[in-house]
């Protein structure tokens, strides 16, 4: 898939298709009983209004001619009791639908969350981050008119439409039949704006997406915007996606607000005609209340016309991002269990890797043909010149991608035919930029093991030499952190994840080591927490610090796709090939041991 920027429009992969309304009524069908509560509750009231214009004709043709006083009285009280059933039904019904409508929009939110989370790193690569940031939140708060109003109050005007014209036509035949003269032309007009309504509102959907692109990606990168002092170059940008957005917003509503006029126009037209017609006796004989009822029945027949109207053009914005939202939830996360797959039986920590070979994009290969074993409790670090591919190397060992030849093998079980979770639950793995999320340090640490004692969570971080900064925080274990543990240093950082990767206890434990430089002691520290994890475990290090690179079993140089060298580092340093100069040209300037 062609990859996405914050200032391009996204291609919709599949086409439109009244199966998404379907999809969507899944999530109504658990609401079912009390959608039939509430539609009962609707039904009522709809017959109850129909009890005005009767009782109007009844009064005007009936009770003032023979001054009966007693009936005019009858009919005033039952009006007045049916106005305050509409009115009750009506409270009910709002809240009812709100409460329905609601409920299907989180459990949309979560079908949607869980199914990200199951996504391969290849469909957050391929796009930013905050365009799938509004499809979970902006693109579902859009469908709430639709499942709160629209659809009960689809279901109520249908019905109200139905009996309104039953009633109409039991009262007279012809002059039901000029009500109805203009439906067609309703009917083209109607047609004819969906189409431009849904290009309008597809059009919106995407300048939306862009611009929470590029506010996330903004935020992410404020750091580097001030340090270069690029804030105008910044807002620029940002008002020119801006812009973008508000022209499509306003054209999208312009189209959308076509609707509305026309049908009201039919309306009022309709009435004039209801008028002539009766006045004017064109083939219809109708008594003066009949006439007046009629009228207030045409009302109850175009109000909720227009309501139809206006769900009908609601559905079509929803389409917009309905399809969004379905499109994300029908993305397959490619790497996923096999059928038949087993769970992977507890790790011993042997590594093979058989003539893998692995490319991330069709034409270039990044590993080209890599073999090695590594033997249980065998620590390796991975060296080699930026871009080589060592990051590659740890993403396909936890099957985050997936070989496109060859074989990765734990324990001599190919990665492919054991479930991932029972793969990735016996593995380690800590990033460079160690992720804290907010919350407090004691809770971050026992990411690792959800149901850690908190004496659990602090033997694991005096283990890895953690428990020493942790204890002279204000508040300790309990001190809170911010995403992304802004408030910590780097080393701070990586010996939470050290401890929080000891408390899970994997077997194979996975590390790129942080680039940034760090204090001698904070280094020491750092070498005393790593070793201590290290301990009876197959170990994968990208490293960046001589002491790591020293300390470890052997040495993987890979470049050009492959291991170029292999060996500890007294041999390769002995070799004088590839690791020898790497270590002359880039660690004797860093002179970090
Ligand atoms: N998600 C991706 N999509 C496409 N290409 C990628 C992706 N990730 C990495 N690459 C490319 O694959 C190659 C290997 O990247 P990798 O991150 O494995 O290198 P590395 O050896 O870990 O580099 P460094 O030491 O700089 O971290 C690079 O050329 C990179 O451009």
């Amino acid at each position: 898939m062609a990859r996405n920027t914050y200032d391009k429009d996204e291609e919709l992969l599949q086409e439109f298709n009244w199966s998404y309304y379907k999809r969507l009524g899944v999530y109504i069908v658990p609401y079912k009983k009390a959608l039939l509560k509430t539609l009962a509750v609707i039904i009522f009231a709809n017959i109850a209004g129909m009890i005005g214009p009767y009782f109007t004709k009844l009064a005007i043709d009936e009770a003032i001619p023979n001054k009966d006083i007693k009936q005019l009285m009858v009919l005033g009280i039952i009006f007045l009791l049916s106005l305050i059933a509409i009115g009750m039904s009506m409270r009910y019904r709002i809240q009812s639908i709100t409460e329905i409508g609601q409920d299907v929009l989180k459990d949309m939110r979560s079908s949607i969350f869980v199914h990200l989370q199951k996504l391969p790193f290849s469909y957050f690569d391929n796009r930013p981050h905050g365009k799938i940031l509004i499809r979970v939140v902006n693109y579902i708060n859009t469908l709430s008119d639709l499942l709160s109003n629209g659809l009960i109050n689809l279901i109520s005007d249908i019905f109200s439409v139905i009996i309104t014209l039953v009633v109409m036509f039991m009262i007279d035949v012809k002059l039901t039949l000029y009500s109805l003269i203009l439906l067609p032309v309703l009917f083209v007009l109607v047609m004819f704006i969906k189409k431009l309504q849904r290009k309008a509102y597809q059009e919106l959907s995407n300048k939306q997406s862009n611009m929470n692109a590029y506010i996330h990606e903004s935020i992410s990168g404020i750091k580097v915007t001030q340090s270069f002092a690029r804030e105008e170059e910044s807002f620029e940008n940002f008002s020119k996606i801006s812009n973008a957005y508000r022209d499509s917003y306003m054209k999208a509503v312009k189209v959308q607000f076509l609707l509305w006029p026309a049908v009201q126009n039919i309306s009022v037209i309709t009435t004039s005609l209801i008028y002539f017609v009766g006045i004017r006796g064109l083939g219809v004989d109708v008594s003066t209340g009949t006439l007046i009822a009629f009228i207030g029945y045409i009302n109850n027949f175009w109000n909720p016309v227009i309501n139809i109207g206006n769900f009908y053009n609601s559905l079509i914005t929803a389409t917009a991002y309905l399809e969004r939202i379905f499109e994300t939830m029908d993305v397959e996360p490619d790497i996923k269990d096999l059928p038949g797959a087993i769970e992977m039986p507890e790790i011993k920590g042997k590594v093979t890797f058989e003539d893998v070979v692995f490319r991330y994009e069709e034409g270039r290969n990044i590993l080209d043909g890599i073999n090695f074993t590594v033997n249980p409790g065998e620590s390796i670090a991975l060296v080699g010149p930026t871009g080589a591919g060592k990051t590659t190397v740890i993403n396909l060992l936890s099957r985050f991608y997936d070989v496109n030849e060859g074989e990765v093998k734990v324990d001599d079980i190919n990665v492919r035919d054991v479930t991932l979770e029972s793969l990735r639950t016996q593995m380690g793995v800590m990033l460079q930029d160690t992720f804290v999320f907010s919350g407090t340090i004691l809770e971050n640490i026992r990411y690792g093991k959800l149901d850690a004692s908190e004496e659990e969570v602090m033997e694991a971080a005096k283990v890895v030499r953690a428990h020493d900064f942790i204890k002279d925080l204000k508040d300790g274990y309990h001190t809170v952190v911010e995403e992304r543990g802004s408030t910590l240093s780097a080393g701070q950082r990586q010996l939470i994840s050290f401890a929080r990767a000891l408390l899970a206890d994997p077997k194979i434990l996975i590390l790129d080591e942080a680039t940034s430089s760090i204090d001698t002691k904070t280094e020491e520290l750092l070498q005393i927490g790593l070793q201590q994890l290290l301990k009876g475990r197959t170990s994968f290090i990208i490293a960046h610090r001589l002491s790591t690179i020293k300390n470890s079993d052997k040495i993987f140089y890979i470049d050009g796709g492959k291991v170029a060298e292999a060996g500890n580092h007294d041999a390769l340093m002995a070799e004088r090939g590839l690791y020898h100069h790497l270590y002359q040209s880039q660690y004797d300037l860093l002179k970090v041991d």
